[in-house]
């Protein structure tokens, strides 16, 4: 902990090296008062291997892990990419669909694996479930959805992931056509983190 302007001040730390992820956190902590760090930051980090079957078992390790090595306060997220006619896959798998963690080889696998889906058929949902953890304190666990469609093509340059593939309908846009806030507004991680802030300040008040 530090001081500045007299008022104290708690390090948050991100448990992601997904640098597009952090961007959309910091938005959140930075107005309540928190220093945010992620993992790039961290000299040594604990190697955590994320075995879990589900997004959230996968966040709790991850922020579990680096709350009780680290005595810090940690929000990890895991998220990924439900495509319906691939039976849910790449789901907790996502950011190694193609085998490395490698988003342009990600979007092709999932383009050539939809091959001749039409249209219709390619609905897809991304999750985000985000947890809390802080030494003292039982976690804090939320979570986010958004439903869309997988194109046959790219559209769009911001964002990450698999961001130029995903269509909204109601906006006729992928989420790389829009601005972080734009995105913010409709995305899991948008809606995680605003289910998060229904909750955070009571949970950190205790
Ligand atoms: O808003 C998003 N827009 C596009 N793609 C997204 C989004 N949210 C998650 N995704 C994709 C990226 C990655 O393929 C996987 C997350 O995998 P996930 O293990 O949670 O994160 P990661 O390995 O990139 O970073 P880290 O584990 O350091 O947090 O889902
Ligand atoms: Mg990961």
């Amino acid at each position: 902990m530090l001081f500045s302007g007299g008022k104290l001040v708690t390090t948050i730390l991100i448990a992601t090296k997904n640098e597009g992820k952090a961007k959309e956190f910091r938005a959140f902590f930075e107005p309540r008062g928190f220093k945010v760090k992620t993992l790039n930051e961290m000299e040594q980090v604990p190697e955590i291997i994320e075995n879990g079957q589900t997004f959230e078992e996968n966040a709790l390790l991850k922020a579990e892990t680096l709350t009780n090595k680290l005595k810090m306060t940690v929000l990890a997220d895991d998220s990924g990419l439900m495509v319906d006619a691939l039976n849910g896959a790449p789901g907790i798998f996502s950011a190694r669909y193609a085998g490395d963690h490698d988003d342009a080889a990600n979007k092709v696998k999932l383009l050539h694996e939809l091959k001749g889906v039409p249209t219709d058929k390619r609905t897809a949902t991304f999750h985000t479930s985000l947890v809390v953890t802080s030494i003292a304190r039982k976690p804090l666990i939320v979570e986010g959805n958004v439903k869309g469609f997988i194109l046959e093509k790219e559209r769009g340059t911001d964002g990450f992931g698999y961001d130029p593939l995903f269509y909204l309908p109601s906006l006729k846009k992928t989420f790389a056509e829009l601005t972080p806030a734009e995105k913010n507004k409709v995305s899991h991680r948008g809606k995680a983190v605003r289910a998060l802030s229904v909750n955070f300040d009571d949970w950190w008040e205790k």
